[in-house]
């Protein structure tokens, strides 16, 4: 279904409490059923967390994980340590062109038995779960940060735990720094040393904990946009969330002081506050931060300044090609850019296009992103409920700020 936003006026001040982190649900979710003694708080309610929660107590031979591809990639490492279960692990059309051969060969390497249903390199796939022995892999860290965290997770099961060493660039770092600070949490002993990460077996026995999940900061980049887009003075509370974050993400408090949004955090919250900025170019490397970069990139459109984003190499095997989703939709707008496998380049614009509908390609993180372009001009956003992936409650959220939405 289509959503129009009419052009719209947010209060001066409003609050909005996000949903846990996708990322620590789905790590935390796979955790749980590995070791049930601890219990979580605030989990994510995105479809994605569902899809994992759901796949985890899965008694069926096929399991279906959509678009989830944290999802995909943590349960083939899940299912190749299940001993005696057979699984078929697969997904929606997209998924099927989202690779998974680089994960699949380090757990053939580790001794799993995984096979192509369809295409090589690619889901759905057949696992066989069995106890593997060797503790060793070396495999490529540049494609994908998930293929690392998903034998991470499993690895402090394995007899030797487990010793990765990461080849060439390492991407998104701080998701694999995150896989490692939940494991030392519940009580595990992990290494990061240049390009050797371990994770050491279990031996003692666990205590039982509650663990609470920090809201998602990619969630949050929405609002950063929204206050960047709005008036000087305009305040914008989200909670909960800490000063020390395990989410990558967490970089908006820095990236947006640029465009004059200042962070100040009060106990579980944070407040946005609109400041006057004189921005004139912004250029980023986001490597680190891969989920953000539709968001600045709209909030630069909508803000007339040019930027030049890098790092984006992830973009293109994600929910859609972001890299082509994005120029063609700004420009529909009326914006210019150029892009390559692994960059952006917006021009200054000055006009933006009215009631132009937005393409979301099956991806929640288009809609999501340029929906703040609503306080410039009325859009119309396409499958618009795309959001449930990762945030199902946000037009709920963005209407108790004051936008306007048709449904
Ligand atoms: O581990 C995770 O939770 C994620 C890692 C990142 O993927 P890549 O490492 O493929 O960039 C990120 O884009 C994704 O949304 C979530
Ligand atoms: C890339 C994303 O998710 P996934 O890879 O888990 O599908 C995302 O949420 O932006």
């Amino acid at each position: 279904m289509h959503f129009t936003l009419q052009k719209s006026e947010i209060a001066k001040k409003s609050s909005v409490k996000i949903t846990g982190s996708k990322s620590e649900s789905n790590r935390l979710l796979l955790l749980q059923a590995l070791y049930p003694e601890f219990k979580l708080e605030n989990v994510s309610n995105s479809d994605d967390s569902n899809l994992m929660t759901n796949a985890l107590s899965s008694k069926s031979e096929i399991v279906d994980i959509h678009h989830a591809g944290t999802a995909m990639r943590f349960l083939t490492a899940y299912f190749s340590i299940q001993e005696g279960r057979e699984t078929v692990l697969t997904g929606s059309k997209r998924m099927k062109e989202r690779p998974i051969k680089i994960l699949v060969e380090a757990l053939q390497e580790l001794g799993a038995e995984i096979s192509y249903e369809e295409n090589e390199g690619f889901p759905p796939i057949r696992i066989s779960g069995k106890k593997l022995i060797k503790n060793k892999v070396s495999l490529k860290a540049n494609v994908s940060s998930q293929y690392i965290s998903a034998l991470l997770l499993i690895g402090s099961k394995l007899e030797n735990g487990i010793e990765l060493t990461l080849e060439g660039e390492i991407t998104s770092v701080p998701y694999i720094k995150m896989t490692l600070s939940l494991l030392d949490e519940i009580g595990f002993n992990t290494s990061f040393e240049h390009n050797i990460i371990s994770v050491k077996p279990n031996t003692a026995q666990l205590k039982s904990k509650l663990l609470t999940v920090e809201s998602d900061w990619s969630s949050a980049s929405y609002y950063y946009s929204i206050a960047a887009l709005s008036d000087v003075g305009t305040e914008i509370t989200l909670s909960s969330y800490k000063q020390n974050s395990l989410q990558g993400d967490s970089a908006l408090v820095e990236i947006y002081k640029h465009f004059g949004v200042s962070t100040v955090y009060n106990k579980n919250k944070i407040t946005l506050k609109k400041e006057v900025s004189s921005l004139e170019q912004l250029s980023l490397d986001l490597k680190d931060a891969p989920d953000i970069a539709q968001t600045i990139a709209v909030t630069c459109f909508a803000l007339g300044i040019p930027c030049d984003l890098v790092g984006l190499h992830t973009l293109k095997i994600k929910e859609t090609d972001r890299l082509v989703a994005l120029k063609t939709e700004i420009e529909k707008l009326g914006g210019e850019v150029e892009i390559t496998d692994k960059s952006l380049y917006l021009k200054a614009s000055k006009d933006i296009n009215s009631m132009v509908s937005i393409a979301t390609y099956n991806d929640h993180r288009m809609a999501m992103a340029f929906a703040p372009l609503a306080l410039k001009t009325s859009l119309i956003v396409e499958d618009a409920m795309v959001v449930s992936k990762s945030y199902p409650t946000f037009y709920d959220d963005l209407e108790s700020l004051g936008f306007e939405i048709t449904k």
